[in-house]
């Protein structure tokens, strides 16, 4: 039996894009087609094959093409797009929505006409505006167009926590819901030590410190970076969801899903429990959350309307 290797396209060569497609090729989740404007052509030809340079070296087995050609991506798996701004410092991701829906609707439509069967990952901020306009413009079931915040949200959160108690990072869970900006509501009562509710390991106040820089997370990172944003942790969350989409794993994975109805929520894409395999969204999970997270979540939700509004 012959087992054909998957074909992943990541969409923007810049520093999410480039970083998602080396950790991609690293893992041997398939060849990957790395895509950027044609003035960026060039570029995005001498990172791909910097990166295949290496894999002599590290002893992958995956192709790693880069091209401003949308034939290129043809019969994607799955297709990453990472196209578009990054926020400096002093800005809010909410400030880049005009460009770069402009960008998601010219690549999604290229995306879409090349691949109709793929499953799309956003992660272009506003991430949950985004993923709606890659929604509406592929015309994709909402299974298979998906949004990035919440594995990375709560890999921050798990980050500090393991800090916070000298632990391994492997044994610290989180749980981040709503939209990925600062209302986030990253849910303490869902997050566990080693199977140890953390509300029994960390005082009160800290946990209410690290739920606040969890949500500060982005910006923490801009900040310190100066001119961009965020993307080995970034690429990292993409590189888990497509991994468990490819080898259809059925992970427990918070996803930017379309809401028809769950959450009381319609008409809206936002972050939530979900399960992923090889359809994509498999299953949105609903949690049962208290008033006062009911109360944060809302608000979250409001930001992400707030935003969606300004869609054209
Ligand atoms: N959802 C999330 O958790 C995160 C979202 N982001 C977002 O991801 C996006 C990308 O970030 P970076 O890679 O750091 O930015 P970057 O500026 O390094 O790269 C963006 C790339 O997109 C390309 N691009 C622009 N228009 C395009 C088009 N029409 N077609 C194809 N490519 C195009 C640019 O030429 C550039 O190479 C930003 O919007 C950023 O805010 C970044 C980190 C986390
Ligand atoms: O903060 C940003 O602009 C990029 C991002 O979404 C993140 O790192 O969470």
């Amino acid at each position: 039996m012959t087992m054909k290797r998957k074909k992943i396209s990541v969409i923007g060569s810049g520093f999410t894009g480039a970083t998602t497609a080396f950790f991609l090729a690293q893992k041997e989740l398939g060849d990957v087609v790395l895509v950027d404007i044609p003035q960026m052509e060039s570029p995005t030809k001498g990172k791909a094959l910097d990166m295949l340079e290496a894999a002599p070296v590290q002893g992958f087995d995956a192709n790693i093409t880069g091209t401003s050609n949308y034939e290129d991506t043809k019969d994607s798996d799955i297709v990453i797009i990472t196209a578009g701004i990054a926020r400096k410092p002093g800005m809010s991701r909410d400030d880049l929505v005009q460009t770069n829906q402009k960008i998601m609707k010219m690549v999604t439509a290229e995306v879409a006409k090349y691949s109709p069967n793929t499953i799309i990952i956003v992660l272009t901020n506003p991430v949950d505006a985004m993923t709606y306009t890659a929604y509406k413009e592929s015309g994709f079931p909402k299974e298979r167009v998906i949004g990035q915040s919440g594995v990375l949200d709560s890999a921050r959160f798990r980050t500090f926590v393991a800090q916070e108690l000298n632990m391994s990072v492997k044994d610290i869970t989180g749980f981040v819901l709503g939209g990925h900006g600062d209302d986030m509501v990253p849910l303490v009562r869902y997050s566990h030590a080693g199977g140890i509710p953390l509300e029994t390991l960390i005082p009160k106040e800290r946990l209410a410190e690290i739920v606040d820089r969890t949500r500060k997370g982005g910006a923490e990172i801009v900040n310190l970076l100066g001119n961009g944003s965020a993307y080995y942790a970034p690429a990292a969350s993409l590189v888990e969801m497509a991994e468990a989409i490819l080898k259809d794993q059925r992970r427990v994975l918070p996803s930017i899903a379309f809401l028809e109805g769950e959450y009381g929520l319609h008409g809206i894409y936002l972050g939530v429990p979900t399960i992923l395999g090889a359809g994509g969204i498999e299953k949105i999970i609903e949690l049962d959350l208290t008033e006062a997270e009911k109360v944060e979540l809302n608000k979250s939700v409001e930001s992400v309307k707030k935003v969606m509004k300004i869609l054209a």
